[in-house]
Parts: structure tokens; sequence; C-alpha cells
């Protein structure tokens, strides 16, 4: 059975990236892209959907785990009666290859290891052809299915034993003996073996110096850092596409159906994700991301989807996966993702104040980024005012979603300031004149003047945290009484054990049955909100909480379940670390 979510930690390789248990096992890789099909699926059922363990065989009375320095190479450090073993967990990056190498080392005592490869592709449906053979002057475990091959190597390899690769052995203080795992297409040779040394340095040196740019002075300076480091162990290197997490279908809620694909690249995180990166000033992924938006949407500005494959592939079907029993017995699982066919009249407005920023940062424009971004803003002009599923996805009827009409305002007002203060060219009085059309609708229609708060949509007088990030778009500044008003509806609304929930579920909105937990990255817009307000020390204290949440190695998922103080949902997820980096930012 799978470990509680935060008791796993990511290894990547910015192509794919897999979550390392505190067992010592792999359990969840897709192999060579994020959203390839994943050879080891444990994390969604059991060891025999595929995993890798490499773990003392006797009792581990204390385990400790972090990553080194600024990298994300994962150190685990297990300790026996007998011994201490360390486990070091890294996928390299930079040299087009799919590796994950595993070194063990005993620092005292002796330890027993037992090694355990499962491989299952296809979502932990498929047994490969798994034979030992000889390459590259070294004897090699290699398991076939389709399209796959993996590539054990090791100094010591297991023995296959009932769809198994087992092995037990001994390490003593001083011992160390390196595996890895190659992944290549099944018509191709085995690759050469890795250099080990020279690719755990490399990695560990490109990672550092990444990760030593971030901002110092920010509170939570470390898990700032972690959390940038998180984003860009999300950024599919080759493309530019940044996906919203690594996995998919760990629950919002336990046991329920609210399981998602979140291996792809929405609009809306990335955008969000690229904010905080210039945030904390980095600049070339803003460029590379540019990029991939101006392949991704290429066309007809009509045709703008939500999200994409991380290569701008449009095509990603929902589709149910009945083999897999689901973690925590969630099902069903889910690949693909049916929000991709969703109108979400928020996206253009997040891209736009990304595109801002980094024309802000020195990004130039070129002219055709300019021309993409014309033509997107002319396409919503024409259709700002339809209902839609908002930023939540819902899967109920659509809506006139307050914070989707703000984020209009966004799109128009961003693209008034591209023509006013950097001289690009553009439709300006008509944007002017539609930008003050949806202000005056928003403050009319959105806004609950009995209460003082905006509502989530234009027929209720619910409220929703998106409304937290009014004062964040500077649609109205920080201090104005409406924003403060909503400052507190939504506190008092949605606020759970101290955590905000996205809106209550209870009124049907999203069209799906049961309930979910508090969303990180609303509450960490609270904080945003609250220090835009002024009111620095509940911005400072609901701060300071938020990150205490964060596991041992900072990692975030996308909810939490204050009450089992548990994470729930994807994990990593984007948002949540971009929230983060933005609520320090703020307050920094
Ligand atoms: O809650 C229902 C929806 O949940 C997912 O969407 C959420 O994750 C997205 C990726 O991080 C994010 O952009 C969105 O704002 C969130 O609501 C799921 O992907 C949807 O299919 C689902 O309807």
């Amino acid at each position: 059975m799978a470990l509680p979510i935060e008791d796993y930690a990511l290894i990547g390789d910015n192509g794919t990236a897999a979550l390392v248990g505190t067992d010592g096992s792999i359990d969840w890789l897709c192999l060579p892209r994020f959203d390839s099909p994943a050879c080891f699926a444990a994390l969604l059922g059991t060891e025999e959907h595929g995993r890798w363990l490499l773990a003392p065989a006797d009792e581990v009375v204390a385990c400790s785990r972090r990553y080194v320095d600024g990298t994300a190479l994962l150190e685990t450090t297990f300790t026996t009666a007998d011994g201490e073993v360390v486990l070091l967990d890294l996928m390299p990056t930079g040299d087009g290859r799919a590796d994950v190498v595993r070194r063990l080392t005993c620092t005292r005592g002796t330890v027993r290891i037992r090694h355990d490869w499962v491989v299952r592709t296809d979502y932990g449906k498929v047994r490969p052809w798994v034979s030992r053979e000889h390459a590259h002057g070294n004897e090699v475990v290699v398991a076939v299915a389709g399209p796959d091959k993996f590539i054990l190597r090791g100094p010591r390899l297991p023995h296959g034993q009932r769809g198994h690769h087992r092995d037990e052995f001994e390490l003593s203080a001083g011992d160390e003996m390196t595996f890895s795992t190659t992944w290549v297409r099944s018509w191709r040779d085995v690759p050469k073996p890795l250099s080990f040394d020279e690719r755990i340095r490399a990695t560990a040196a490109e990672q550092q110096s990444w990760s030593e740019r971030s901002p110092g002075t920010v509170p939570h300076a470390d898990l700032v850092r972690r959390s940038l480091l998180t984003l860009l162990m999300m950024t599919h290197a080759e493309t530019g596409g940044i996906v919203a997490a690594p996995t998919t279908s760990l629950p919002e809620d336990f046991g329920g159906e609210r399981n998602w694909d979140y291996r792809f690249c929405w609009l809306r995180d990335a955008a969000l994700t690229l904010e905080s990166l210039l945030g904390a000033g980095y600049v070339d992924e803003a460029h590379r991301w540019r990029e991939w938006l101006l392949r991704a949407v290429a066309g007809d500005p009509a045709d703008l989807q939500i999200m994409y494959t991380v290569d701008g592939g449009r095509e990603l079907p929902e589709r149910e996966l009945h083999h897999l029993p689901g973690y925590a017995g969630s099902t069903p699982v889910r690949i693909g993702n049916g929000a991709v066919s969703q109108r979400q009249n928020d996206v253009l407005g997040e891209v736009m104040i990304a595109l801002e920023l980094a024309r802000r940062a020195g990004v130039e424009e070129s002219h055709n980024s300019w021309a993409l971004q014309r033509a997107l803003v002319d396409d919503l002009a024409d259709h700002w005012d339809e209902p839609d599923n908002g930023l939540w996805e819902i899967r109920g009827p659509q809506r006139h979603f307050t914070h989707s009409r703000v984020m209009v305002w966004v799109a128009f007002d961003r693209a008034v300031k591209a023509v006013e203060d950097h001289g690009l060219d553009g439709p300006l009085e008509r944007w002017r004149e539609l930008r003050d059309r949806v202000r005056d609708e928003v403050l009319e229609k959105g806004f609950d003047s009995a209460r003082g708060t905006f509502t989530q949509h234009y027929d209720t007088d619910e409220v929703d945290a998106s409304l937290l990030t009014i004062p964040l778009v500077g649609f109205l500044p920080g201090d104005d009484p409406r924003v403060l008003g909503t400052i507190d509806a939504v506190t008092t609304d949605l606020m759970h054990s101290g955590l905000l929930l996205r809106y209550r579920t209870q009124t049907g909105v999203d069209g799906l049955s049961g309930d979910e937990h508090p969303f990180l990255a609303c509450s960490f817009w609270l904080v945003s909100a609250l220090a835009a307000a002024g009111r620095r020390e509940q911005a400072e204290e609901l701060m300071d909480r938020l990150c205490d949440l964060a596991n041992d190695v900072g990692l975030l998922s996308e909810e939490y379940d204050p009450d089992r103080r548990r994470m729930a949902g994807n994990f990593p997820q984007a948002f949540s670390h971009l929230a983060l980096v933005q609520a320090a930012l703020a307050l920094g």
C-alpha cells in the first residue's frame, strides 16, 4: 500500500519525475515524459503495479531525509539496530537520457539490504519480458514491453521471482553500491552505462547554481528556494512546457471521485509559475515558456485551449484506468483531463500578466509574440461576456464567475498598458472602453453591497477564495473597503481549521459528489491579500502556519486535511509552491 502523500519526495530530470518514499521505494515514475504511461505505479495501487525498492531488510529504527543543499538530489538515511545506510536518489539532467540513479553507502556497522525491482508498463497493467543480457562488458537486466525497454544496472543484480526481481545482500561500513534504471525505445540497443560520479557531480552543480540565485532576503527563504526548484523540476527543459504536478489521481477527497491528472501544461498554472519565477528574478524560463506558448497556441485564436500536453499537443482525452485500485481506494484513477475542452475566461488574464512581467524584466517582444497576444485579446473582446467553468474548472453548469470577469479586465488592462507603456501597437481606445465596461459590470453584478463582499458568481451570495486575487492583480487597491469586506467574508465562510477552502462544495456548484479539503494556494493568497491590506501581523502568522505544513523536504501537495493532518491531492503541486513564493515576496 502507498505511503501517506507527505512521505514522498520528488526527484526529476526536467523531462519527467519520480516519487521516492521514506521506505526507499520509488512508487511513481512515468518514462520518458511526465505524461508517459507509468512504469512504477504502486502509488495508485500495490507493489504489483510496479515499484523499485532499495532499503534495509531489517527493521528501520530511524529514517531521515534531505535534499543535498539546493539540489534535487535526495538523501535518505536509514538506521537499523546494526548500522546506518544512506541512499542517494537522483535523475541526472542535461544529457538527453532517461535514467534513475540510486547509490547506497553504508556509513556505520552492517546493514542487510532488500532489493525489489518490479517494472509494469502501461500504468501497472503490463508485465514486461525480462531477461539477463551482456552489454558494454557488463551483465544487465532488461525488461521489454511494447515500445519501452528498461535496463537495470548495478554491481549485483537481482533475480526473477514471480514477476519481481529480488535480492538481499549485506553492506558494511565504507561499502558503496550504485544502481541505475535506464529507459530507451524497445527497438534501440542497450545504451552505454552512465559515468555515475561525473553525472551526479554535474547534475548537483547545475541545480545548485540555479537555486543559489533564489532571493535570500524573503521570509522562509529556504522554503522559497525549495519551491522555486520544485517549479523548475516541473518544467520540461526541452520544450519549455510546465506541468501542474507530476502525478495523477492523488485524491482531493480520500476514497472519493475527485481524482485528476495534472501532468499537463495549464496556461493558468504555467503563467502563475512564471510570475513567481520572474518575481524571484528568473527570466530565462519566461522566454522559453513564451516560445512554448507561441507554438502551442499557433493558429486560430478561437481554438485556444486552457491546457496542452508539455510539447504543446492538444489531445489529452480523459480516460479511467479500471485496473488500478487508486490511492487509498480513491477511484476512478484518471488519465488525460476533460477540463481541456472547457471555457475558462480567466486564462488570458493570467497569461497577459506573466508576459507583461517578462517584458518588464527585459524579455523583448518579438513580432510574433505580440501579434499572438493581440489576436488573443481581440478574440476575447468578442466572447468575454460568456459564462464559463471558472478557474476551478467546475463540472456543473457554466456561470458568470466574478474571478473570471476580473481576469478579463486584467487581459484588457495589460493590453492597454502594453500600448501605453511599451509602445506596442493595438486598438487602444477599444481596449480601454472594454476594460472600463468590464470593471463597471464586476462592481455592479459581482458585488454584494449588503454584505460588503464580492461574490463567487453573478447569481449568488456565496463567496470564493479566488476573490482574494482582486487586489493582487490590481483591480482594486489592497485597502479598498470592498477588498477588506471580501477578505472578511471569505475568512468567515471558507476558513476550516485555520486553512481556506476554495468554495463551499455543499452548494453543488462544481457538479461533483463528495467534499474536499482546504486548497493550499488559496491560503497563500490570503497571506498576500492580508499583506496588501496592511494587515501584516495576521499575514505573517498565517504564512508561518502554512510553511509548517510543508513536509520534511519542503514539499506541498494541492490540499491539506487539517483533521487528519495529511496532505491531499496531486503532489507536489505547482499551484501551492508558486503561491508560497508569491506570498513570501509579498511579505519580503
Ligand atoms: O476540482 C475540479 C478540477 O480539479 C482540477 O483542477 C484543479 O487543478 C488545475 C491544475 O492545477 C487548476 O488549474 C485548477 O484551477 C484546479 O481547479 C482538475 O484538473 C479538473 O479537471 C477538475 O475539474
